[in-house]
């Protein structure tokens, strides 16, 4: 009997394909974990016993860093959050809803600018400053003349991503892009898949040569802001080095006499666009807890 430690990459019907340094094997969990109520989920790292390294079970879920709900899917690192400025036009109030909603998942966002192969250098490097500028890192892409396509894959080695933005955009454009340099390790998988006959569509992390994973589905398909009021301004990392500074220490940078913010954005410190989101999403938060109450 073999023990050996992997990674859950599919789930299908009460089989889990599991990556490890032997390959890819099918297993099935251990009765135990439906007593305890625990369910692998694609993901998940797990151990593995195995006889012939072509099948075995799961014995061991490792605690999970994260999870997100829909797609149902643990452990990632990043969200390629995917815009482009033209076709369909960029929606930055969205933009800056989704760094919330991965900050709040404790996911680190890329920012994808792709597309820039239709609109002109000022264009992009603008809003692309913008994000850089406060730490995030923010990348111009063009699935077209592959501009930037190398430069993102570096920042997905060893790290499971996920990709994120509105549809059209080119998400699964980029994707394929990075299929198609890095050899992907799923064939020998997915034709066992085929096999079955199993066809429900399904959430799969693709391995990539560099050591990362990558889900072949969006993420964040609803987008559900789900956070206090008070602690909104903490994922606007850019108010950090001013909100010290403002009168209350309670103060959410909307109304309140002395704030520190308010005035970084009137001296153009922090991005006068990004405080306007900031405000509409307090807005929204508001009438989402009325509507509970
Ligand atoms: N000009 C240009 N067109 C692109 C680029 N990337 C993607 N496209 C085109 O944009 C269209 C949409 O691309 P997709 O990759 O299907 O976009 P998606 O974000 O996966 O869309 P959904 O599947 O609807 O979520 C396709 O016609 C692509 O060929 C690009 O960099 N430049
Ligand atoms: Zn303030």
């Amino acid at each position: 009997m073999n023990i050996l430690k992997g990674r859950i990459i599919k789930g299908i019907a009460g089989f889990y394909y599991v990556k490890t340094g032997n390959g890819v094997i099918e297993c099935r969990a251990r009765g135990k974990f439906r007593i305890d109520n625990i369910k692998p989920i694609v993901g998940d790292i797990v151990d593995i016993a195995t006889l012939n390294n072509i099948d075995g079970y799961i014995i061991k879920i490792y605690p999970r860093k994260n999870e997100l709900a829909r797609p149902l899917v643990s452990n990632v690192d990043q969200a390629v959050i995917v815009f482009s400025i033209i076709n369909p036009k960029i929606n930055k109030l969205l933009l800056d809803k989704m760094i919330v909603v991965a900050l709040l998942n404790d996911i680190e966002p890329i920012i994808c600018i792709n597309k820039i192969d239709l609109c002109r250098r000022e264009d992009y490097e603008e809003i692309l400053n913008i994000y850089s500028r406060i730490g995030y890192r923010a990348f111009p892409i063009s699935y077209v003349t592959k501009a930037g396509i190398k430069e993102l894959k570096d920042e997905l080695s060893g790290k499971t991503s996920f990709f994120s933005g509105p549809s059209g955009v080119g998400k699964s454009s980029i994707i394929n892009s990075l299929q198609s340099e890095f050899s992907v390790q799923t064939g020998e998988l997915s034709e066992r898949i085929s096999r079955g006959k199993h066809t429900t569509r399904c959430v799969e992390l693709i391995p990539l040569n560099n050591g990362g994973f990558v889900l072949d589905t969006p993420g964040f398909t609803s987008l559900n802001v789900d956070v206090d009021i008070e602690n909104l301004k903490y994922y606007f990392a850019e108010f950090e080095q001013f909100q010290k500074n403002c009168r209350f220490s309670t103060c959410i940078h909307e109304n309140e006499p002395c704030c520190s913010v308010k005035k970084a954005v009137e001296e153009g410190l922090i991005n006068k666009d990004r405080y306007l989101n900031y405000l509409i999403l307090l807005k929204e938060l508001r009438k989402n807890q009325k509507r509970r109450n």
